[in-house]
Parts: C-alpha cells; structure tokens; sequence
C-alpha cells in the first residue's frame, strides 16, 4: 500500500510490512540531536530510562549517535534520511532542520498504532519555501500567526514574511519607528513560535513610500533593524511595491540595500540574507531598455534575494518567465506567489487547486512564497498546496493535493468541506484578468439542464442531478456552520456559508418552478417565485451587511457556474410563464446592465458595483498608469440622470492633466465641473439631461500615474 506523506518526499522505498508502535523507545542521541525533532519524538513516544526500549537513532551528520548512518543522509540543506526497521528506528538528519522534517515524516507515518517498514531519502527542491503575510487588509491576528507558524513547521515550510500592508509600522507612515510595547513583544512571541517550528520569521520594512535617500533614512532603516533584531528577528526584507515611479530609482535602492547588507546583515553574522521586493515586480511592468531589472542585477550584492510575481502581477509561474527574470537579475528569482490572496477580489474566496505552477522549474527559484487571503485558516487549502510544490517540484499534481489539504484543514468534514470549496474557487471579473475554474465537476450537467429548461423538454433525471447538487450545498453549509473541528475557519468563511445555503435553496426552489409548469399549476409557480425572491432578498441583504470593506464588499459564492445558471434558468421559466398566462412576472435575476468605459488594458476587466443607485469601478490597488488621451470611466446603460460622482485618484489635489467629463453620445464631450472635498476626493453634483457616459481623461501630452481608489456614480 502507499503511504501518503506531505510533502511529497523525494525518495520513498516500498513498505515491507508494518510494525506496531513500541511501547517504549530508547532514544541514541537525544542530548546531541537537534532539540526541537526530540521535544516532537518525546510528544509521540514514550521514553524508557532503561537500555530495552526500543532504539531511534536520532541526530545530524555530524552526530556520533547516527555516524553509521551518515552515507545514507542525501546532501542537501535540510535533508533527512529515515529507516523503520523491525528492530530499530533511524533518523538522521542533514542538518537540525533536516532531522526535525524527518520527525514530522514520523509522525505522519505513525498511524492506528502502527509504522510502515520503509526507507526515506528526502530533501526539498526550493531553498526558501513559505508565506509571505504581504495582502492589503486586515492583518492576520496573533492566534493566527502561532497557528500558521505550527502548520508550517508541519508542512516542512521555513520561511514566514512578515509584511503586511497595512502595518503602519511595517510601512508608512511609522516604519522609522520601534513598535510600541505589545506589538513588540508580539512579534518577541512570534519569532519563538518561528524558532520552535523551524520557520525562518523575516520582517519586512516599506520605506518607498516616503523614503529620502540620505544618511537619517539609511540610519533609521538599521535603527529599526536593530530595534527587531532585539526582539529576535533573524531575517529581513525591504520592499520597494507598489510606490509611485519617481521613487523607483534602481540604483538608489540597490545602493540602499546594499549598505544595510554591508553595515548590518554582514556585521551581526547570523541573520540571513537580505531579500528586496522591487518595484518593477513582475514582467508586465518591465521596461528592460529602461534598465531597473538590469541596475538591480549588476549592482545588488549577490547574496540579496530579489522577489518576483511571475509575468503579471498575479500569474502563473513557468519555467519560461523564470529564465527570462533571472538573465536580467543575475540570481534565481525568489517568487512572491499571489494565491490565494483576494485583496483585489474581496467578495471572493479562492478555495481552489494551486496550479499554474510549472512542474520542471525547479533549479530556477531560489524562494517561493504563497501571498495568502486575509482569512489564515482558508488560506491554508492553498498554503498546504503550496507546501507540496515548493518541496518536491517535478512530483507536483494539483488536484491531488487539493484533496489532501482539504482534509489537512477540515479533518472530519472533508466531503463537504470540498462541497464548498469546489464552488467557491473563481475570483470573478477583475482588474488583473486572473480566473480559477470553479465547479468543474458539476458544468456538464449544469449545462444540459439549462439547455432543457430553454428547449421546455426537460427529463427528470437531470432536474434530479441538479437538485442533488443543491441539497449538497445546502448540506454543506449547515454541516460547515455546525462543525467543531475548525471552528477559527468557520468564523472566517461564516458569511459566504450563509450565502453558499441560500444560493442552494434558491436553486432547489427553481427545479419546483418546472415542477408547477409540468402540473400547468399557475398558483404554486407564483408562490416559488416570491420565495426565491424573498432568498434573493435575503441574499442581497448578507451582501450589503457583511464583509464590508472599501474595495470589494459583500459575499460571492458559486459566482462562475451556479449563480449564473440560476440566474438563467429563473430568466428562461419566467418566459414560459408568460408565455403561457400571459402575464409578466417582475425581473429578480441579478445582473447589472452598466459597464465599465475605459482604453486602459490595466482595468479593462474591472467588475462594476450596482447597489442603491450608486454605480461604482471596483477599486485598483496598484499604481494606475494612464497615458496621453487614457481615460476610465462608466457606461451607464441606458442613459440616466447623473445625480452626483465621486472620484478619488489618491492625489493630494486635482491633477492639471486630468479632466472629468460626461457624454450622451461618447463622441461630444461636456466637462463635468467639480471640486475636492476634505478627503481629497473630486465631487461633482447633478447634471440636467440624461447621461451615457462619465470618465476621467488624461488631457496632456504625456503618460501620468495615479491610483483608483473611488470612482462612483449616483443616479436618479
Ligand atoms: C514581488 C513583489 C510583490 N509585491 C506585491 N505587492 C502587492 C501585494 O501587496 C498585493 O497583495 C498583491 C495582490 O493584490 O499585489 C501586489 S504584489
């Protein structure tokens, strides 16, 4: 039989038999190995003081207790070598760390009571390998980061990064400054957990966005590093993302680094190699003839990593890309991952399969690290996935180990657990044009009943498979609610549940609409048709009340398969309806008919909100690059009576390039006059005759910048 372990490992020998596990065990080596691999064998064995228990063998090359051993230890950073023999246990580890992954592959073995008869070679592909806490949002609280820190050391990854964005003392506007007092001796905290997980804890500081090249700046950058280094922090990182271009000076940054590198990392001896997170981050942004890739590579010191998203911001990472990255950085890129983040896709979870991630790469990275969703426990679908890609590259299948970090997160409602992930794994139309497939296994059949249901010949065994599908969110959902295995992940994902049963009952509802057509039953097909719009209603009233936020609110689930076939089903039956009695039944499908207006690729694919006669551009995080003549707007469809707009282009006043104005036609344009209110936003009030078109247009001859924090219309 085959044993299941995670990471996959390397080299796993047949299992010859099983033995039951001793009861007592002798451990050689216990006061020379590395002492977190005993403190975990110790958890799972008990200890005999006399010579007859049963052996294990536990140490690192270098220990006396495994010297027997020490040819079968692959040669490889935090590699280990583990053989469960009937008389004894070997676990000998390249270097600490390795040893303790060889414990934690143990402990996995050691299930019912029983060990398999094996041997293990194993050792990981990618040198740095884990999570970079670098989203927008809500920073992860302290329980979250002690639980992330055991899941990694479980899932032998080492890196956790420290960055979120929305720290202020993580970046501005007080990166200069040491935290206060508990949020110091949270980190002090933090980095312990790290240690006894083996997890490399780096923080991160974002000076870019206020930065001065001079000597107080530089200071202050080794001042705060010394300020976390007492706190016990071991590894850093400077980020240099998402600031305004002017600041994006290669050189300057290079030479930046590089005098924290020689006057700091180089003096203290023992904190590991920097790591920068450039501007021109990912190849979309890159202009090689401009040479900010180029400077970074010739001038950086060879030991700093430089980090890299892949071809776009958010993208999927090949051999390709990576080839071309690392000519022009001169070292292996080390990949800030982003998935399963959904800052920029905040009404959504992304509870899907990490793929995208090319399987023959392995000698071309030098880190790789998930950039996960504000929500800790449902990032971890992704982060266990990710845990197995990073360790063994080219043995890497994605759906497989979706399955089992489904499992490794909700261990006793796995089944519907995936239930709801399978339908809750596409982000929806947004700014970066990235999709996941959703509810793959459930398309076909959605498809042919909606072609049934167009085509009036429905069969009952389709109407059948659709309602199963249905009942099973509904399952899915009261079961999750009511689920004590994980209860921080059902606190997370509450709101989208709440919705994830409804959107079922609203489809099980539908199937009963064929049912009082099939009966010619007018009365029963109104009543189900009022009490899907009372769940629609319902489903209206959670988007608008929870998961609130500035970017995207609300609550999206099943928004790539199931939502739009209800929507279409409940279109194409109210036309029978019609049809048949004559009689109009009042639209409750969802969809929104205005449009985004814009020449710019960079928000082309913008989802629009609808919500109270207000229509609004979802919000770009990123720096909004508009050139001569580049305009982004809204297509109000039809026509409409503008009542008031608001814009917020993140500058501190209008921007003399920049005109807002109004079209019925979108050829003759009217400038639409305006002013800033007291929290730099442009405002402009109502407008008489009706309007199609509202847009902010670059009137100058050359390519400006600015961000898209607000652009909304309100109509009558
Ligand atoms: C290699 C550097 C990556 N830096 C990034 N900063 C941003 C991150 O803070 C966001 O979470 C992410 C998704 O919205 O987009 C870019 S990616």
């Amino acid at each position: 039989q085959k044993v299941q372990i995670q990471p996959t490992p390397q080299i796993v020998s047949q299992p010859s038999g099983h033995i039951l596990k001793p009861e007592e065990v002798r451990i050689i080596g216990a006061n020379s190995a590395d002492k977190e691999a005993v403190k975990l064998l110790k958890s799972l064995f008990s200890i005999s003081e006399s010579k007859k228990g049963f052996p294990i063998y536990l140490g690192e090359k270098s220990d006396k207790a495994i010297r027997k051993y020490k040819s079968q230890i692959p040669n490889k950073a935090e590699g280990y070598y583990l053989s469960i023999e009937k008389n004894k246990i070997v676990v000998a580890g390249n270097d600490e760390r390795g040893t303790y992954y060889g414990m934690q592959t143990l402990k996995q073995l050691l299930v019912d009571g029983k060990l398999p008869l094996l041997n293990i070679k194993d050792y990981p592909d990618i040198t740095a390998r884990g999570v970079v806490e670098g989203f927008y949002g809500t920073p992860w609280n302290y329980e979250d980061r002690v639980s992330q820190l055991k899941f990694y050391g479980a899932n032998k990854l080492n890196t956790y990064i420290y960055g979120p964005k929305d720290d202020p003392y993580h970046r501005s506007p007080n990166w200069r400054e040491p935290y206060p007092a508990k949020e110091a001796k949270a980190i002090k905290e933090l980095v312990q957990v790290a240690n006894h997980n083996h997890v490399d804890f780096v923080w991160a500081i974002h000076p870019g966005m206020d930065i001065k090249w001079n000597t107080a700046d530089r200071d202050a950058a080794i001042s705060k590093f010394e300020a976390m280094y007492d706190l016990g922090v071991r590894a850093f990182a400077v980020f240099f993302d998402d600031i305004s271009w002017e600041d994006s000076n290669a050189a300057k940054q290079a030479d930046f680094l590089n005098y924290l590198d020689d006057n700091f990392v180089k003096v203290k001896k023992n904190v590991l190699p920097l790591i920068l997170c450039p501007t021109e981050y990912n190849k979309s942004w890159s202009k090689i003839e401009k040479g900010y890739l180029p400077t970074l590579g010739e001038k950086l010191n060879p030991s700093i990593h430089v980090m890299w998203t892949g071809d776009r911001v958010i993208s999927d990472i090949d051999r390709q890309g990576l080839e071309w990255i690392n000519q022009h950085i001169k070292r292996k890129a080390y990949i800030w991952w982003n998935f399963p983040v959904s800052d920029y896709v905040r009404d959504h979870l992304l509870m899907g399969p990490a793929y995208g991630l090319d399987t023959g790469a392995s000698d071309l990275m030098s880190g790789f690290m998930s950039n996960p969703m504000e929500f800790a426990e449902a990032s971890k679908v992704a982060i266990y996935s990710v845990a197995d890609y990073a360790w063994n590259i080219k043995a890497y299948q994605s759906m497989e180990a979706w399955e089992r970090a489904l499992k490794a997160v909700m261990p006793n409602n796995c089944e519907m657990f995936r239930v709801f992930a399978i339908h809750n794994a596409d982000l929806g139309p947004n700014g970066h044009g990235y999709r996941r497939d959703e509810s793959w296994e459930f398309k076909e059949i959605a498809e042919k009943y909606l072609n049934e249901v167009k085509s009036g010949k429905w069969k009952v065994e389709t109407i059948a498979d659709v309602q199963q599908e249905f009942i099973q969110m509904m399952m899915s959902a009261k079961t999750l609610l009511q689920s004590t295995d994980n209860p921080a992940l059902i606190d997370e994902i509450e709101p989208w549940l709440l919705q994830f049963r409804l959107l079922g009952e609203s489809g099980l509802a539908l199937t009963h609409l064929q049912v009082a057509l099939e009966k010619n039953d007018k009365a029963y097909f109104k009543k189900l048709y009022s009490y899907i719009k009372l769940l629609k209603e319902e489903m209206f009233k959670n988007s608008n009340s929870l998961n609130q936020n500035p970017y995207q609110p609300g609550v999206k689930t099943g928004s790539l398969v199931i939502e739009p076939l209800i929507n279409n089903a409940l279109a194409e039956l109210s036309k029978q309806y019609a049809q048949r009695y004559n009689e109009e039944l009042p639209s409750i499908a969802n969809y929104i008919p205005h449009l985004i207006y814009t020449n710019l690729n960079q928000v082309e694919n913008l989802p629009i909100r609808y919500l109270h006669k207000t229509i609004s551009i979802s919000p770009l995080l990123e720096v909004l690059k508009v050139p001569a003549n580049g305009y982004v707007g809204i297509e109000l469809v039809p026509e409409q009576t503008v009542l008031h707009s608001k814009i917020n282009m993140g500058l501190d006043e209008f921007p003399e390039w920049a005109k807002i104005q109004v079209s019925a036609d979108g050829d003759n344009w009217t400038d639409y006059q305006g002013k800033y209110n007291g929290r730099k936003e442009w405002v402009g009030g109502k407008l008489e005759g009706l309007y199609r078109f509202v847009r902010m247009v670059n009137t100058s001859a050359n390519e400006q910048e600015c961000y898209l924090k607000r652009f909304e219309v309100k109509i009558k």
